[in-house]
């Protein structure tokens, strides 16, 4: 069985998430997800919602075969542990490729790494940031 790995945060869930697991989901034949602990996300505000109903609502999608919740301090761990065939870097995650296969393969893990692509707007309502979907929501609540 071969497998993929997607991750991020998953705060409040967006069409621009669903394409980024459905690109990943159709690379290889089980899409794992490794949902970011909040404590680990310093690279942007804390997400609103907590790690178990990230991990939840990510798990609930059709196109993922599982969900984790990642690691506290080592990356590295659930990769080890669900040992996939390609993991696939979001479109604008600050992550580098070649910084990541480096550390993969010091591991001696065998693993591809790519990226997925941007899902364009389809209309001009529609929100593919979390952080705008929050912006909206303090705008039209507060
Ligand atoms: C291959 C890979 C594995 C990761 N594993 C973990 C983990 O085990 N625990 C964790 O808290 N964050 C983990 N992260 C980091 C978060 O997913 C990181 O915050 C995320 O890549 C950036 O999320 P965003 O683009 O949704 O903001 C991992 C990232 C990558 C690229
Ligand atoms: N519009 C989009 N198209 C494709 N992938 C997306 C889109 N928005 C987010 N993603 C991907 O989903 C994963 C999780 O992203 P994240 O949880 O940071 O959501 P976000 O909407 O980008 O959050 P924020 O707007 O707060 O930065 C990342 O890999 C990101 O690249």
């Amino acid at each position: 069985m071969r497998r993929v790995i997607a991750q991020g945060t998953f705060d409040i869930l967006h069409p621009g998430h669903v394409h980024y697991l459905s690109d990943a989901a159709s690379l290889r034949d089980e899409l794992h997800v490794i949902i970011a602990r909040g404590e680990n996300v310093t690279h942007k505000p804390k997400p609103i919602l907590d790690d178990r109903q990230r991990r939840d609502m990510v798990a609930a999608l059709d196109v993922v075969d599982e969900a984790h919740l990642g690691h506290p301090e080592d990356i590295f761990v659930p990769i080890e542990n669900i040992d996939p065939d390609v993991i696939v870097l979001g479109y604008d995650q600050h992550h580098d490729e070649e910084g990541i296969k480096a550390a993969l393969d010091a591991r001696g893990i065998d693993c591809e790494v790519t990226r997925a692509t941007p899902r364009e707007q389809r209309h001009d309502d529609e929100l593919l940031s979390t952080g705008r979907i929050i912006d909206r929501i303090v705008e039209r609540r507060c």
